[in-house]
């Protein structure tokens, strides 16, 4: 599976979200599972998804002491999602903990680490205490991710290039806050366009309100891949 691309099933349900899935092919794009999804339905719904032959990206960010983390992850991998993740804020004992259950089990779910949420800006990340600019602690986060033996990072699009200069190409980019001209900003700071994405350094893109919230999500998602396939992307 080629495409960069990953729909975010912000739905309520399992119920919810599978006329959407319906109309999507496998072949075109991957899924990603968050935490209203997966509360509301749970592996139920990484079980219907798999059986419709999408690879799944599990998004529950944990965030928690090394064994906790570890045994969540480990927990995430047996069913058999293509991607999960952590937050890289945790720190190096939590993801070498996560790093390690996966190995311990030859489990090959890919397991990132969240960097800044791309919902923040400069000011949102200094009233938590952080000094560095956004995109500077990101990369610090990305650095620490890497040497705690993760496989990519979130990031925001801004900071894929830096992120793949300073930890090298085979390091994942996945990147949300990703607003095709049509669409809104919400509540998204550190965005891109599609193409701009990929021709930044993105490795994946993360897409959920332009598509799911769209009056007609198909029409959405083809003139997202038709932007990329324009530009030979
Ligand atoms: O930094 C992050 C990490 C995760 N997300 C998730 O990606 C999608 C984005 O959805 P949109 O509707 O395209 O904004 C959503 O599920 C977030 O939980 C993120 O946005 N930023």
């Amino acid at each position: 599976m080629s495409s960069p691309l990953i729909i975010a099933l912000d739905h309520a349900s399992l119920e919810a979200a599978l006329p959407l899935v319906d109309q999507l092919d496998p072949q075109r794009c991957r899924l990603k599972v968050g935490k209203e999804l997966f509360v509301r339905s749970g592996p139920q719904a990484l079980e219907a998804l798999h059986r419709r032959g999408f690879e799944v990206f599990l998004d529950l960010k944990f965030h928690d002491i090394p064994n906790t983390v570890a045994a969540a992850v480990h927990a995430a991998a047996d069913h058999g999602v293509w991607m999960v993740n952590v937050h890289a804020s945790g720190g190096r004992a939590m993801m070498r903990a996560a790093r390690d259950v996966l190995d311990r089990h030859a489990l090959n779910t890919h397991l990132i680490a969240v960097t800044v949420l791309t919902s923040m800006d400069d000011e949102a990340l200094a009233e938590t205490g952080v000094a560095r600019l956004a995109g500077e602690q990101a990369l610090h986060l990305a650095g620490l991710a890497r040497e705690s033996g993760m496989d990519g990072v979130v990031c925001s699009a801004l900071e894929a290039g830096d992120v793949a200069a300073q930890c090298g190409h085979e390091f994942l980019r996945v990147t949300p806050g990703i607003r095709p001209a049509f669409a809104q900003r919400d509540d998204q700071s550190r965005v891109m366009t599609p193409l701009e994405a990929l021709q930044a350094g993105s490795t994946h893109l993360v897409i959920g309100r332009p598509v799911t919230r769209a009056e007609d999500p198909m029409a959405a998602l083809v003139e997202i891949e038709q932007e990329l396939s324009n530009a030979g992307a």
